[in-house]
């Protein structure tokens, strides 16, 4: 029987942002209801323009950021951030990837220090072994032992997205929100990050939140989609019933403009891979 690790039920965040003299605050509805349930090693993509509340939800579900209504269940268990903190237990369960994997890397920090702090704060693990499961995880996302005592400005984007992917699975985690985790890379490294998060999906049996506005990369990763506009999920079903029949407006139009060409060259790379594994 197919397991949930996620459930979000009815999702709201507010903002209130103070008005100033003689004005009254404003209130900004972020998020405005959002349920949905997400089974064990499956992939959502949430879709939906800059605005529409994405990295909100993705704050929410990865407890940088309490919602103002609703309830996260994860792995069963109820969350409530405002009431319990940010416990150890949800802390290993579910990670964060953002954008730029520089911004969350401390440049003065090696990355074996960089893996080994999760250890180090969560865990009763000696010196010794936190560095054989820190270099075992550079191996596993595609860099090697000799990078343990560099640092981050000597790697490349790519190097670094795949650093700050092996530092979210140091705790074994069941569930990763990505939040444009490859929107910064070139296209080519694009694809290697997203193989890579592929595989470790299957490896891990990892739960994806994968936020994104870039429909390509969506149609490659994702299992189910949801669209988002406005706070609101106004869409949300498989891949392919998402993409090959949108039923809300705002999908269609959002669809419409994004580039064939865009969705032609995943379809090839994933034409590609498959040839590749096939071999
Ligand atoms: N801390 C905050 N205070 C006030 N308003 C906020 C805050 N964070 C987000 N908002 C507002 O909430 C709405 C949703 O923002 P959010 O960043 O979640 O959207 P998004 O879809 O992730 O956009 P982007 O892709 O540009 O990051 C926006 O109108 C934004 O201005």
């Amino acid at each position: 029987m197919s397991e949930v690790i996620l459930e979000a039920r009815d999702i709201k965040r507010d903002y209130v942002v103070p008005g100033g003299f003689l004005k009254k605050d404003k209130v900004i509805s972020a998020v405005k209801g959002v349920s949905f349930t997400l089974e064990k090693g499956k992939t959502l993509a949430i879709v939906g323009e800059s605005g529409c509340g994405k990295s909100t939800l993705a704050r929410i579900l990865t407890f940088i950021d309490a919602p103002t209504g609703g309830e996260i269940i994860i792995n069963g268990k109820k969350v409530d951030v405002a009431k319990d903190g940010i416990t150890k237990e949800m802390r290993q369960m579910v990670q964060i990837i953002f954008q730029n994997p520089y911004g969350s890397l401390n440049p003065r920090q090696k990355i074996g220090d960089v893996l080994g702090e999760p250890l180090l704060i969560n865990t009763n693990m000696s010196a010794g072994e936190r560095r054989e499961r820190a270099t075992e995880m550079l191996v596993k996302v595609g860099l090697g032992p000799e990078h343990y005592n560099r640092y981050p400005h000597m790697f490349s984007g790519g190097q670094r997205q795949r650093i700050a992917i092996a530092r979210a699975l140091m705790l074994n985690p069941k569930l990763l929100v990505l939040d444009e985790p490859v929107s910064a890379l070139d296209l080519s490294v694009q694809a290697q990050v997203l193989n890579l998060l592929a595989d470790l999906q299957e490896e891990f049996g990892l739960t994806y939140v994968f936020i994104s506005h870039d429909l390509s990369v969506v149609k490659y990763i994702a299992d189910e989609v949801m669209v988002m506009y406005y706070g609101e999920a106004v869409e949300h079903g498989s891949r392919d019933s998402v993409f090959s029949d949108p039923q809300h407006a705002y999908t269609k139009t959002l669809f419409a403009a994004t580039p064939r060409a865009d969705v032609e060259s995943i379809r090839a790379r994933l034409a590609k891979k498959q040839q590749t594994k096939a071999a």
